[in-house]
C-alpha cells in the first residue's frame, strides 16, 4: 500500500515506522500549512495533524480523490460539513477519536456499563483523562466519545462539561502531565462505593497500528465509515 502522511509529528513518525515494518511505502509527507502537493501517487492518506489543519488536509484528499483516515482531534464542530462534502464528492473517509483496538473495545465496554448502571440513579458517572503536556485540545477526543456513549443510555444526563459537574451533565476531568500517552477512566460514584473501568495506553503504537489497519481497509472504498466497520464491532 502506498501511503501519504498528513502530519508528521509524534503520530506521523510512529505510523511511518510501523507501516514500513508492515511493507507499506510512504510516498508523501506533509508537516505544515504551506505545503500542498500532489497526493495522487498514494492509495490512501493518514491524517494526524492539528485541530486547525485537519479540515483543510481532509479537503485536500477529497479534491485529489484519495481515501483519508483522520485521527486528529479537536475539530469536530466541522464534522458534519466534512461528511456532507465526502458524500458530495463520492470520497472515502474514516474518523476515529482513538484508533487503538483496545480503546474501541473499551468504548463497547463503556456502553455496556452505561446501560447496566442506567436504573441505579445513586451512582453518578465521571470521566477522567490524562495526557502529555504537549496536547493541544481538552478534553481528549476519546473522552468525548466515552461521554457520548454514556449519554446515549441516560435519561437524566444531557451533555458533558470540562471540569464542571451539574445534575444534567457528566464532568470530564482533563489532566496534563509528563509524557502520558493516554489514560481514560470512567467512575460511577455513590456514597457507598465506586465502580471504575480504565484504559491506559503504554505506547502510541496501538493508535498507529489501528490507523494503518483502517487505511488498509479503506483502500478502494467510497463512503463514510468508522472503526466499528473496520473491526466488525457493529
Ligand atoms: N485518533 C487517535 O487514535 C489519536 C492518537 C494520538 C493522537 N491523536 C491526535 O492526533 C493529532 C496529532 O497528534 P501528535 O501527537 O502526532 O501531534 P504532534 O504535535 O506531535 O504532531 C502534529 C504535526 O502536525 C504538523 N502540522 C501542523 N500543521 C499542519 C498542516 N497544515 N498539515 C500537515 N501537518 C501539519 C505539525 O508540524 C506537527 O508535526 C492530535 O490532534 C492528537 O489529539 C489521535
Ligand atoms: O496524544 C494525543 O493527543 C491523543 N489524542 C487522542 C484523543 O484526544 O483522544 C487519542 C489519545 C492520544
Amino acid at each position: 500500500m502506498k501511503l501519504a502522511l498528513l502530519g508528521y509529528g509524534k503520530m506521523g513518525k510512529t505510523i511511518e515506522r510501523l507501516a514500513s515494518e508492515k511493507g507499506h511505502e510512504i510516498v508523501f509527507t506533509k508537516s505544515g500549512s504551506s505545503e500542498e502537493g500532489l497526493l495522487t501517487d498514494a492509495d490512501v492518506a493518514i491524517e494526524f495533524s492539528t485541530p486547525e489543519a485537519a479540515v483543510s488536509n481532509i479537503k485536500l484528499c477529497f479534491q485529489q480523490g484519495i481515501p483519508v483516515v483522520s485521527g486528529t482531534t479537536g475539530w469536530l464542530d466541522r464534522y458534519d460539513d466534512i461528511i456532507k462534502l465526502c458524500k458530495a464528492r463520492n470520497a472515502a473517509f474514516i474518523y476515529a477519536s482513538n484508533f487503538s483496538v483496545g480503546v474501541n473495545l473499551f468504548f463497547d465496554l463503556n456502553e455496556y456499563l452505561a446501560k447496566l448502571m442506567a436504573p441505579w440513579k445513586e451512582y453518578i458517572p465521571e470521566i477522567e483523562e490524562i495526557h502529555h503536556t504537549q496536547k493541544k485540545d481538552a478534553p481528549s477526543g476519546t473522552a468525548i466519545t466515552i461521554a457520548e456513549g454514556i449519554l446515549k443510555h441516560s435519561e437524566e444526563l444531557k451533555n458533558w462539561k470540562l471540569n464542571e459537574q451539574d445534575d444534567r451533565s457528566i464532568v470530564i476531568k482533563a489532566i496534563r502531565e509528563g509524557d502520558v500517552k493516554g489514560t481514560h477512566r470512567v467512575d460511577y460514584v455513590s456514597t457507598i462505593d465506586t465502580i471504575s473501568i480504565k484504559h491506559e495506553a503504554h505506547t502510541r503504537d496501538g493508535f498507529a497500528l489501528g490507523a494503518i489497519l483502517a487505511a488498509e481497509w479503506l483502500v478502494n472504498k467510497k463512503g463514510v465509515y468508522s472503526m466499528k466497520d473496520v473491526l466488525g464491532l457493529k
